[in-house]
């Protein structure tokens, strides 16, 4: 499956959200669209999945403009929103019959393929139970055997952790990361460890284009010597001295305490260079510090 964005804008009453995006998606690993809050990751996600229509541009599923021919997506995505359309009285198998009957498959088709999608998703035990005793990870995850009903060959996932614990939001990106094998799977997200634990190729979206696009790991190549450590010994209370810029961060070692900068030029005499993190890497792009 290749996905072609091609010279993408989008305003709202006059105002740019983006402009002139280009891009190539490709199946076989997960992608990963990466921005701050407010930088048009759900408008272009919306524009994707045909809910949306672009001012300009053009996205090619296969070499079919989607935009003049939305059908062409329609029938190949799931779609996982932001916010999953949540009913408390259905129990999971329920909400997912209800939704096949939607789609138009037929009620055998609909039942084996929602065991299935259960176990997948490993909610078969509690297939049974209301929406309302499910936690919130445990509501992502039936929001995914929702987009897989009818076996879609592209899965787009709009900021699909947020709210999770750490334990649920390993289980649902190792989830998205398995489907990544055989299908074309876009997942959003400003939380930079989502992408790094499952995504081959990223692109950051911020200020209206795409500032970079490639592998998380040539990324972090690119920010070589932009990131600087130097160790501190005051006591905790004191650090907020050190953090006054918002490209340092303290980071607890086993040998003390290190506060760890983004900046071509670090400010302390004793500060060594270090390894780039993909966050300190992406938030050296944001900034400005790290050359594209
Ligand atoms: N229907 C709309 N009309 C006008 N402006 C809109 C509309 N939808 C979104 N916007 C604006 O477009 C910009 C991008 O919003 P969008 O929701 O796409 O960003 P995002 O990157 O998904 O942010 P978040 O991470 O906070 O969800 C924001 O400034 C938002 O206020």
């Amino acid at each position: 499956m290749d996905l072609i964005i091609k010279q993408l804008s989008k305003h709202y009453d006059g105002t740019k959200i983006f402009a002139d995006l280009q891009a190539e998606l490709h199946s076989g690993g997960a992608i990963g669209l990466l921005g701050p809050n407010g930088a048009g990751k759900t408008t272009l996600l919306k524009i994707l999945t045909t809910l949306q229509k672009p001012t300009h541009g053009a996205v090619y599923l296969n070499g079919t403009n989607i935009i003049t021919h939305p059908k062409t997506m329609q029938a190949v995505l799931g779609y996982l929103p932001q916010q999953v359309p949540y009913f408390p009285n259905l129990t999971a198998q329920e909400y997912l019959t209800y939704l096949a009957s939607m789609k138009g498959m037929t009620k055998r088709a609909a039942q084996k393929q929602i065991a299935q999608l259960l176990q997948r998703v490993h909610l078969d035990q509690v297939g049974q139970k209301r929406l309302q005793d499910f936690s919130g990870g445990m509501r992502q995850r039936v929001g995914i055997a929702a987009a897989l009903l009818n076996e879609p060959a592209v899965v787009i996932a709009d900021e699909p952790t947020t709210g999770l614990d750490p334990e649920e939001r390993v289980t649902l990106r190792n989830l998205l990361a398995e489907l990544a094998r055989d299908h074309l799977v876009l997942l959003s997200t400003h939380i930079v460890s989502d992408v790094e634990a499952i995504a081959s190729q990223i692109l950051i979206l911020h200020k209206g284009r795409f500032l970079y696009q490639g592998a998380p790991n040539a990324l972090i190549q690119k920010a070589q010597g932009c990131v600087w450590a130097y160790p501190v010994t005051s006591e905790l209370p004191a650090m907020s001295q050190y953090l006054t810029q918002d490209t340092s961060t303290l980071v607890q070692k086993p040998e003390g305490i290190q506060i760890r900068e983004i900046t071509q030029k670090p400010r302390q005499k004793e500060a060594q260079q270090v390894l780039p993190t993909l966050e300190e890497a992406y938030l050296g792009v944001l900034k400005g510090v790290v050359p594209l």
